[in-house]
């Protein structure tokens, strides 16, 4: 939570067009406030920016307008409204959590492992995908302007914010935009394209360039330049910095992707299919599943159910009858107090998750929970929290459990006496309406915490060990820089002081998570795994296990997969020198790049078409299809193996009567307006019509879908954004029930597809010819 001052321009209360009553302020940047508010009408909380009409440089007008024509599409807020009065403009969209800046920082180390960072970039390249496929760059890509979603529908998505610095790069006409010859800088100095940096027009790759800084921060916890505000100097920092440096903590599939962002052009309409495929198999050969938690929602489990393992291991006792994990006290402190309105909802989420029971605790009881004034320097102090004070319930359980455990009380010295209940008193003016939060003897956990960490300075001095590490870790998590990521930016930006974790909160969540690590440690050597056979069959550490892989190893790991990103790349000279296994070439292309200017840019490629990777995938697809179309026994309205259509054939005919002229076969009407969902319950499958025509050649980014990816095409029409920006329009045909060909594709290695999220696109038979379409989320 944003502490409110009087120069905010709104305080708790105020009601914006007798609708919108503000919660509280949730941050500000360069060139807004952000606030919660209940919305009166739909009962939601909603996420209000405003922007004072005295500010300069007014922004909000393009926020509203990028927002939207984002709107339908994956990773963008909900718009809800937007208006202004006397003294602001202000735009209403969906709530959303914590953002990406915070949740790093939040971090022990500071960085997000592997599975976290390539989850979450995967779905930035979309939302980056998605603003340049309406015809807008964003320009200020950077941790902050990413948010997650904080319901258990959404938690693991990411949400695209801030539209302010959004500029067109198309005209009327959809053409690209003529660049100018000079344009001001935009943007935030730490993620800014050196293009940026050097004042030119920005384009599609920017933003690109911005997505490939925050990745090497989330996976090294920094950039070299992090410290530097001058903005030349980071310009020249980043012209003369070793990609080796930055990729070194990125798996080294993304040598592909620095290749590609590095070998556009202004007017390059990048490869986003095989951006995404780099990530796409990445995930795939670390075996990550989309279910698996994000680092900042497993640490703090994964440190109460270590703790608990230890205060067992250490006391000798079972864990039968010991109290129930709580999943609010597995929260991390700062995101219990933040995100309280919000938070509502996630925490009971977590707790039908976890299984465990959820207690009405007041509102003012959550705030207690992590006050700053009690964050003493002694770290075991810093566990503890203050019970709620009004709960007969809880104490007497609290009561039972040091009870069932007087060998743990006595270990550590505590017990009732020094307890930090305050049995006698009571809360007064306890209100009912007070928030659900999801609690269970708090005060109990706290115990075990503290317990734990006492019991184990002892023996193995680990509070020791966690200190100057956490002091390290702490000062690379950039905790001295915080104002400097959005402070950087230029623009009339004024400092950004959106950080919401205090240093002291993150300190605090980084001493548990360093706890938890230590009893992992434990675990790992043996110590604990009497007490917890599971552990011992955990990898420590999977990501570094797959990293030290050779790209061959994991490629004949998977026979079943996708393509190797390598075999998507389209056929740029450099990148041909630049295999994933040949790092020193890419090296020297890349510092060769640098001592050329931007005129003595390397020649312009266009797009490879991918026959060399359909060919042998297509067949397999095909052959698949084929077994499992002949094991069912409803009959196909469209035989698999008859081409379909003619390559470029004319079907300039209107949509009510339009029929194939090749005589194999009649064809239902054009339908450009269908949901596909209804579209495939029809039995009808859709392929893309450009100019009368249908698809001729398939296109790479159809050769992508076919055989790696699922389809993403946002509004539900069927056919990908990029195809629509393209010039495509849908066109539907007869296609075989469903269910005939999912199994065949999910072989195929298409991740949404097994997760029964999105099905497959399209399939096409051996000689490139549409054979299926298939669309968007079931
Ligand atoms: N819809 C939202 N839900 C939750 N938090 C939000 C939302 N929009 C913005 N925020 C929070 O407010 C912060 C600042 O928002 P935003 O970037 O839109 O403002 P800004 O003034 O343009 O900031 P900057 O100029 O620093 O980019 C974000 O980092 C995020 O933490």
């Amino acid at each position: 939570m944003s502490s409110h001052s009087s120069e905010d321009l709104l305080q708790p209360g105020h009601v914006i067009k007798e609708r919108w009553k503000i919660v509280e302020k949730v941050g500000g940047g360069g060139f807004g406030e952000i606030y919660s508010a209940m919305d009166l009408v739909s009962k939601e909380i909603v996420a209000v920016k405003l922007e004072s009409v005295q500010q300069a440089k007014q922004v909000l007008k393009m926020e509203v307008a990028v927002l939207k024509k984002l709107q339908g599409k994956e990773h963008v807020c909900r718009f809800i409204g937007c208006g202004r009065n006397k003294d602001f403009n202000y735009v209403v969209m969906s709530l959303q959590g914590k953002n990406l800046a915070e949740l790093r920082r939040n971090q022990p180390k500071g960085t997000f492992s592997i599975s976290t960072t390539l989850r979450v970039g995967v779905q930035i390249l979309k939302g980056i995908e998605n603003i340049h496929s309406v015809g807008f760059l964003h320009r200020d890509i950077k941790p902050s302007n990413f948010a997650m979603g904080t319901s258990i529908n959404n938690q693991h998505v990411v949400y695209m914010l801030d539209f302010g610095l959004a500029r067109q790069f198309t005209g009327p006409n959809g053409e690209i935009r003529a660049p100018r010859s000079a344009a001001g800088f935009r943007g935030t100095v730490r993620y800014a394209s050196l293009a940026a940096h050097k004042n030119k027009e920005m384009g599609r790759q920017d933003d690109l360039w911005s997505l490939f800084y925050m990745l090497v921060e989330f996976s090294a916890g920094h950039l070299p330049w992090r410290k530097i505000k001058d903005k030349e100097q980071v310009g020249t920092m980043k012209e003369e910095v070793d990609p080796k440096v930055l990729l070194k903590t990125l798996p080294k599939e993304f040598e592909g992707f620095l290749d590609h962002i590095a070998s556009l052009n202004y007017e390059d309409t990048p490869n986003y299919r095989y951006l995404q495929s780099i990530f796409e198999l990445c995930i795939r050969k670390r075996g990550i599943k989309p279910s698996d938690p994000l680092d900042w929602e497993k640490a703090s489990f994964d440190v109460s159910e270590n703790l608990s393992t230890a205060t067992n291991q250490l006391t000798g006792t079972s864990v039968v009858g010991a109290p129930q994990q709580t999943v609010e006290s597995s929260l991390k402190p700062s995101l219990v107090k933040r995100d309280k309105p919000v938070m509502r909802e996630l925490v009971e989420n977590m707790a039908a998750k976890a299984d465990v029971p959820v207690l009405n605790v007041s509102k003012e009881d959550a705030e207690e929970r992590v006050p700053e004034e009690e964050q003493k320097d002694n770290p075991a102090e810093m566990f503890r929290r203050k019970e709620p004070k009004h709960s007969p319930r809880l104490r007497r359980r609290t009561r039972e459990f040091r009870k069932s455990r007087p060998e743990l009380l006595r270990l550590t010295g505590g017990g009732e006496g020094n307890a930090s209940v305050d049995e006698g008193s009571n809360r007064p003016g306890m209100n009912d309406q007070m928030t659900t939060y999801t609690t269970q003897f708090a005060q109990a956990d706290d115990d075990i915490v503290s317990n734990v960490a006492q019991m184990t300075k002892a023996p193995l001095t680990l509070m020791s060990q966690y200190r100057p590490s956490f002091e390290v870790s702490d000062e690379d998590t950039d905790d001295d820089l915080d104002a400097s990521e959005d402070g950087d930016k230029k623009q009339d930006g004024k400092p950004t002081t959106n950080g919401h974790g205090s240093p002291r909160l993150q300190r605090k969540a980084a001493i548990v998570n360093q706890a938890g690590n230590r009893v992992s440690e434990l675990r790992r050597s043996g110590l604990l795994q009497k007490f917890d056979p599971k552990a011992a069959n955990q990898s420590p550490d999977r990501n570094a296990l797959t990293r030290s892989q050779t790209l061959p190893d994991l490629e004949r790991n998977q026979p079943n997969t996708a393509q190797s990103p390598s075999s998507l790349v389209p056929p740029n000279p450099m990148q041909k020198a630049t295999s994933a296994t040949n790092l020193p070439s890419a090296l020297s292309r890349r510092s060769a790049l640098r001592s050329s200017n931007n005129e003595n840019r390397p020649p312009e490629v266009p797009p490879k078409p991918l026959e060399e990777l359909s060919a042998q995938r297509l067949k397999e697809i095909h052959e698949e299809a084929e077994q499992e179309i002949a094991m069912t026994t409803t009959p196909s309205p469209t035989p698999l193996g008859q081409p379909l259509l003619e390559n470029g054939e004319d079907l300039t005919m209107t949509p009510s009567t339009l029929r194939a002229k090749n005589g194999k076969m009649q064809w239902p009407p054009v339908q450009t307006n269908r949901r596909l969902s209804a579209g495939a319950d029809l039995g009808i499958h859709a392929a893309a019509l450009k100019d009368g025509k249908v698809t001729p050649e398939p296109s790479p980014v159809f050769q992508h879908r076919v055989v790696d990816k699922p389809v993403q095409n946002g509004n539900g029409d069927g056919l990908p954004d990029v195809l629509k920006s393209e010039g495509w329009i849908r066109y539907l045909i007869p296609r075989p029930p469903l269910d005939q060909i999912l199994p065949s594709y999910m072989k195929t290695g298409c991740i949404a597809a097994r997760r029964r999220r999105y099905r497959p696109t399209a399939i096409l038979d051996s000689n490139s010819q549409w054979k299926e379409y298939v669309g968007k989320p079931m």
